[in-house]
């Protein structure tokens, strides 16, 4: 690994977790960069619909993924980030529930996600990157010097999305949503590559019972140890 890379902090659980709201607080925290790896596999799976390539044609999207057209842009004016794939917004699009069960089913095929690796590295440069995924810890950055795995119960899960949805004007139930997320974790823990497992230096942190505050307190507790340890740099 050249000198010139900085640390990465991985955050990995499942759907709900609390993986991107914790990574966004700390990210704006340390003024280090995000790599939201579900994205990319969010934004796969809809090239794949556009380009009606079913979900499980390996053979198909394996160059699909390897070419992606995809953008990761920062709103310089709102801070926001925007995501365009082959010249569309598809910033909201991506968050549907059916993108992420879509999503879910391309990321199962070994070779989709071998294409997509060398994607997610690249988000690694001189300043400092918080990876978000199922597998950041385990297998993309497996030399990350902190590794934090959010879990919390199917049922919290589904209550955080059910208040988001319906914030965002959508008409969900709490028990389809708590469906979705359970066919969900069964098809990440137990795909055959890459499957959905602390690493075994990660540290575990059931957030069921903690706001996103209480969440984020907890994970700087994590960073300042680190950092005490020398694990990582000093924050400015
Ligand atoms: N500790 C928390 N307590 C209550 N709600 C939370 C907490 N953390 C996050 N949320 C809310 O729960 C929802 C899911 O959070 P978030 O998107 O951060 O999870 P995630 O793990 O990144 O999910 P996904 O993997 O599906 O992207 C959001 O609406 C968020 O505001
Ligand atoms: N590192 C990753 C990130 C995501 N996935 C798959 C599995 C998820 O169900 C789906 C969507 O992710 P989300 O945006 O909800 O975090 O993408 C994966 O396999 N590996």
């Amino acid at each position: 690994m050249p000198a010139l890379l900085m640390p990465v902090i991985t955050v990995d659980g499942p759907s709900g977790s609390g993986k991107g709201t914790v990574c966004r607080l700390l990210a704006e925290k340390l003024g280090w960069d995000v790599l939201d790896s579900g994205a990319i596999y969010r934004v796969l799976s809809l090239a794949a619909l556009h380009h009606q390539i079913a979900l499980d044609n390996e053979e198909a999207l394996v160059p699909l993924a390897a070419n992606l057209d995809v953008q990761f842009l920062i709103d310089s004016d709102t801070n926001a980030g925007k995501i365009i794939l082959e010249g569309e917004d598809v910033t909201t699009t991506i968050r549907n529930e059916e993108v992420g069960a879509a999503a879910s089913k391309v990321a199962a095929l070994p070779r989709v996600r071998e294409a997509l690796l060398r994607r997610q590295r690249a988000f690694r440069t001189e300043n400092g990157l918080i990876a978000d995924g199922r597998d950041m810890g385990t297998v993309v950055f497996p030399d990350a010097p902190l590794k934090i795995f959010l879990t919390a119960s199917a049922e919290e899960r589904a209550r955080r999305r059910f208040v988001e949805l319906n914030e965002r004007g959508l008409d969900v139930t709490l028990s389809g949503l708590l469906q979705d997320i359970q066919a969900r974790d069964d098809r990440d823990m137990n795909r055959a590559v890459a499957p959905l497992v602390p690493a075994e230096d990660a540290i575990e942190l059931d957030t069921s019972e903690l706001n996103a505050q209480q969440v984020f307190d907890k994970v700087i507790t994590l960073l300042d140890s680190s950092i005490s340890e020398g694990k990582l740099p000093k924050r400015s």
